[in-house]
C-alpha cells in the first residue's frame, strides 16, 4: 500500500490543507507523522474535509498528549494494524471515554492471554443489547480481527481452529459426547471450547443448554471453556452473537471451537453457517423417533454420528449406519474433496471418538489443502452479513410508523382474497418509502 508520511509541526493548517489536497485528488491515505502536545481535535480534521478517520492517521509519541482525540497510533506496531482496519472506520469513528478504553484494553490483553475470565467478560459484553455497550464490544471484536489476522498471517495464512458444529435431537447424547470428546482433545493439548445455541430461551427466557449441569468434567479442565447460550434475543440476535463469540475464542487460544444446538429448529442451519464442519449426532433410532430432525440438515451434515453404539443398542446402531450410508449417497455432493462419513460411537464408552476425531481431523486437512475450507469460511461471511440485514431491514420495516398499523389490515386481505400478495407488498412498500 502506498501512503505518504507529512511531519506537521509549525504552520499546521498549511500543511494538513496540502495533505488534504494530496489525499482527496490522488487517493491517497496519508500518515500525519505529530509531536507530543500538539493536539488536533477531531472538528479539526474535519474542517479541513475529512469525513473518517481511517481517510487520515495519525502517529504520535506517548506523552502528554496521548490522551487526546486522536489517540489512534502509538508504535509503528499498533500502526500496521490501524492500517489493517481501514476497512472499517466507521467503528472507530466514536470516541470512547477513557473508562471504555481502559475496560478494551483490559479485556483484549487478558483474552490474547487465555484467560477465560476476560473471555466470559468479553462475551457478555458482545451480547449486550445496550448501544453503547455495543458499540464498545464492536470495537474489541475490532482489535481481536486484527490481532487473529497477524496470527493467521504467522500462521501462513491457515485458520487458527476448527470450528465445528454439532447437532441432534435431544436425548441423542450431545453432553456426554462433548465431555468425552473435549476431555480427549484437551489430553491431547488442544484447546476446546463450546458455545451452545439454544434459540428455545429467546421464547422461554430460560436456557434449556445452559440451565442443566451439564459436562461437569470438562468445564473444570483449564484448558476448556463452556458457554451457555444466551438467555434472550430473536435466532438471529443469539446466532449473531455466537458468531462474534467464536472470534473471541480464537482469539483467547481456542484451537477446536465446538457449537452446540438443539436439532429441532432452524438453529441448526443458522449453525452449519458459521462453522468449518458441520456434525449431526443421531441416537440409534429412526423412523418416528427422529420426526423433529428436518430433512434439510442432513444434507448439511459433513459427519453422521451413531451414538450410543454398546450393549444392546449395537445392533440397532449398525441398521441406523447403514440406512443412513445408503440415504448419504443420494445427497447431492457438496465438496470436491469430501463424502460426509456415516459413524458409529459410544460417547459413554469412549469407543469411536478417537477415530471420529481422526475423521475430522482428515476433513479439515483436506478442505484446507483444496482450498475449499477458506472459500467457506469466505462465503459464510457474506451470507451473515446480508443475514443480519435482512433481519435488520424486516424488524425496522414492521416497526415503521407509516406500514405499522397497515399490516395486519393488509394480512386480513390476502388471506381472504380481496388481494393478491404482490399488490399487497407494493403498497406496503410504498408506504414505507413514502415514509422514509
Ligand atoms: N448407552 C448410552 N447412553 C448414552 C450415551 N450417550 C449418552 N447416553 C445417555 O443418553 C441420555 C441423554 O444424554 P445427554 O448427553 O444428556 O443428551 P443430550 O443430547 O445432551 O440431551 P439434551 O441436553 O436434552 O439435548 C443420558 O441418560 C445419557 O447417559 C452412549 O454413548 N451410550
Amino acid at each position: 500500500m502506498f501512503f505518504l508520511l507529512f511531519r506537521v509541526s509549525a504552520n499546521r493548517s498549511e500543511l494538513t490543507t496540502l495533505v488534504f489536497f494530496v489525499h482527496n485528488k490522488m487517493k491517497i491515505p496519508c500518515l500525519l507523522l505529530r509531536f507530543p502536545r500538539c493536539y488536533f481535535s477531531r472538528t479539526y480534521f474535519m474542517n479541513f474535509g475529512f469525513t473518517s478517520r481511517a481517510d487520515f492517521l495519525g502517529l504520535e509519541s506517548p506523552g502528554p498528549a496521548h490522551r487526546c482525540h486522536t489517540k489512534w497510533i502509538c508504535s509503528s506496531n499498533t500502526l500496521r494494524r490501524e492500517l489493517c482496519q481501514q476497512a472499517a472506520p466507521e467503528l472507530q469513528a466514536e470516541e470512547l471515554s477513557d473508562r471504555e478504553q481502559r475496560l478494551i484494553d483490559r479485556l483484549y490483553q487478558g483474552l490474547i492471554q487465555g484467560h477465560r475470565a476476560c473471555l466470559a467478560e468479553s462475551i457478555t459484553l458482545i451480547e449486550s443489547t445496550q448501544s453503547r455497550k455495543k458499540k464498545v464490544a464492536q470495537v474489541l471484536l475490532q482489535k481481536v480481527l486484527s490481532y487473529h489476522r497477524e496470527q493467521e498471517k504467522l500462521n501462513q495464512g491457515k485458520p487458527l481452529a476448527f470450528r465445528v458444529g454439532l447437532s441432534g435431537p435431544p436425548g441423542a447424547g450431545k453432553s456426554t459426547f462433548i465431555e468425552c470428546f473435549g476431555k480427549m482433545l484437551t489430553e491431547r493439548n488442544h484447546k476446546v471450547s463450546v458455545l451452545a445455541v439454544d434459540p428455545s430461551s429467546s421464547t422461554s427466557g430460560g436456557s434449556l443448554l445452559g440451565d442443566k449441569t451439564r459436562m461437569t468434567e470438562l468445564s473444570r479442565d483449564m484448558n476448556a471453556y463452556i458457554r451457555p447460550s444466551p438467555t434472550s434475543g430473536t435466532l438471529g440476535g443469539v446466532t449473531r452473537t455466537t458468531n462474534e463469540a467464536i472470534l473471541l475464542c480464537e482469539g483467547g487460544g481456542y484451537d477446536v471451537v465446538l457449537v452446540e444446538t438443539v436439532g429441532v429448529g432452524q438453529s441448526e442451519f443458522a449453525v452449519a453457517d458459521m462453522v468449518d464442519m458441520f456434525i449431526l449426532l443421531l441416537p440409534p433410532a429412526g423412523g418416528d423417533e427422529l420426526q423433529g430432525i428436518k430433512r434439510g440438515i442432513i444434507e448439511m451434515a459433513d459427519l453422521v454420528a451413531i451414538n450410543k453404539a454398546d450393549g444392546d443398542l449395537v445392533v440397532p446402531a449398525r441398521r441406523i449406519q447403514a440406512e443412513y450410508v445408503s440415504a448419504m449417497k443420494l445427497l447431492r455432493k457438496r465438496s470436491k474433496v469430501w463424502r460426509p462419513k456415516v459413524m458409529r460411537i459410544s460417547a459413554k464408552t469412549g469407543e469411536g471418538i478417537s477415530e471420529m476425531w481422526d475423521k475430522m481431523a482428515e476433513f479439515r486437512d483436506l478442505m484446507l489443502s483444496s482450498g475449499e475450507l477458506l472459500a467457506k469460511r469466505r462465503r459464510q461471511q457474506k451470507v451473515w452479513m446480508w443475514n443480519l440485514i435482512q433481519e435488520n431491514m424486516l424488524q425496522h420495516f414492521r416497526a415503521h410508523l407509516a406500514v405499522k398499523d397497515k399490516i395486519p389490515l393488509l394480512e386480513e386481505k390476502v388471506l381472504t382474497g380481496v388481494l393478491s400478495p404482490g399488490l399487497a407488498a407494493d403498497v406496503l412498500l410504498k408506504a414505507f418509502k413514502d415514509g422514509l
